[in-house]
C-alpha cells in the first residue's frame, strides 16, 4: 500500500522557478488588468499580491490555476503550462460558506486534501490519521474535528480550507484573501503556518490580500496592481510614497508606524474598481 502522507517536494535539480510569467497580459475587452508582466516566483518564495478592489488580484490567481487564459505572453507553473487540476497547486479560494447540511466532518474535509480527493472506500492507515491530526492541530481545528463543516463559523471553515490546501505539500500555494473573517490571533497563526510552509518545504506562496500587515514579516516580494499597471519588489521597495504615487498616478501617502504600513489617499476611481480611468502603462 502506498503511504498516505505525501513526501516533501523534491529539490528541483534544474533550480527552475515554481512559476514563470513572460510578457504576460490579461485584458477583459479593452480593460487591461496588467501587461508586460515578467515574473519568476522561486520555490520557497512568499509573494503578496496587493491592490484595490477590481485591480485584478483574483484574476491573477485564476490565470495561475488555468481558469483564465492569458491575453498574451506565456506562463508555466511547476515547469508545465498552467492547467486546471494541477496536483502541484494548493488553493485556498475566497471564502464561501459550506451548506449547513453538508455531510462532511471537519477532519473529512482535511482528509480529502491528504488522500488526493479520491472518493470511495479506502483503507486509511495510521499515517493518514496522523497527518490529518497534525494539520487540524496546525490550524487550531482539533476541538471541532468531528463537527459537520456546515455548522462551523466562517473563520473555522476557513482554517480547514487552509489545512486542506497544505495537506498535499504543494509546490505552489495560491491563497485568495485567506485571512478574511479570522480574528487577530488566527490571522497570525495562519500567516505563520503559510510562511513556514514556504521556508520549510519550499512551497512558492502567492498570497492575495488587501492588508499586508498581518503577513509583513513573511513576505519576500510584493506584486502591487493598480489601474492596469503593476510594480514588483520587496515590501521595503514597493510600499513607499514615491513608488505607490507613481503607480496610482496621483499622490498617495505611505505611513510606517509601529511596524505597520498604512496607505492613505488612494484615488476613488481605483477604489471603486474602475481602473480603466487610469492610463495603462509600463511597470513602475
Ligand atoms: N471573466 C471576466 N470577464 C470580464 N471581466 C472580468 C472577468 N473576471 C474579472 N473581471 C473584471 O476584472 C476586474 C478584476 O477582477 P478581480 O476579481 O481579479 O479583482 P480583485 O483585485 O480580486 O478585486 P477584489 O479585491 O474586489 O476581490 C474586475 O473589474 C472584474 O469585474
Amino acid at each position: 500500500m502506498r503511504p498516505d502522507v505525501p513526501a516533501p517536494p523534491a529539490e528541483d535539480p534544474a533550480g527552475r522557478p515554481a512559476v514563470t510569467l513572460r510578457d504576460a497580459r490579461l485584458a477583459y475587452g479593452n480593460r487591461v488588468l496588467w501587461d508586460g508582466l515578467d515574473l519568476d516566483i522561486t520555490p520557497g518564495e512568499f509573494l503578496a499580491v496587493l491592490g484595490a478592489n477590481g485591480s485584478g488580484k483574483t484574476s491573477f490567481l485564476k490565470v495561475l490555476l488555468g481558469l483564465a487564459p492569458l491575453s498574451a505572453g506565456s506562463l508555466t507553473v511547476d515547469g508545465e503550462p498552467a492547467r486546471r487540476g494541477h496536483r502541484g497547486i494548493g488553493y485556498v479560494p475566497q471564502q464561501k460558506h459550506f451548506a449547513p447540511d453538508m455531510p462532511l466532518r471537519a477532519r473529512d474535509l482535511v482528509g480529502l486534501g491528504v488522500d488526493g480527493h479520491k472518493w470511495g472506500v479506502r483503507l486509511r492507515g495510521r499515517a493518514y490519521r496522523r497527518r490529518v491530526d497534525e494539520l487540524l492541530e496546525q490550524v487550531g481545528a482539533t476541538p471541532y474535528a468531528r463537527i459537520p463543516v456546515g455548522l462551523l463559523s466562517g473563520g473555522e471553515q476557513q482554517r480547514l480550507r487552509i489545512a486542506q490546501a497544505l495537506a498535499p505539500n504543494p509546490r505552489v500555494l495560491l491563497c485568495d484573501e485567506p485571512l478574511l473573517s479570522l480574528d487577530l490571533n488566527h490571522q497570525k497563526a495562519v500567516s505563520a503556518l503559510v510562511g513556514h510552509q514556504a521556508r520549510a518545504n519550499g512551497t512558492a506562496v502567492v498570497f492575495v490580500t488587501h492588508e499586508i500587515n498581518p503577513i509583513l514579516e513573511h513576505v519576500d516580494r510584493v506584486l502591487y496592481l493598480a489601474g492596469g499597471r503593476f510594480t514588483i519588489g520587496t515590501p521595503g521597495e514597493v510600499m513607499t510614497t514615491e513608488v505607490l504615487s507613481k503607480l496610482y498616478g496621483t499622490h498617495v501617502e505611505v505611513l510606517h508606524s509601529n511596524g505597520r504600513i498604512v496607505v492613505v489617499g488612494m484615488p476613488e476611481a481605483v477604489m471603486d474598481g474602475h481602473p480603466e480611468v487610469l492610463p495603462a502603462g509600463e511597470a513602475a
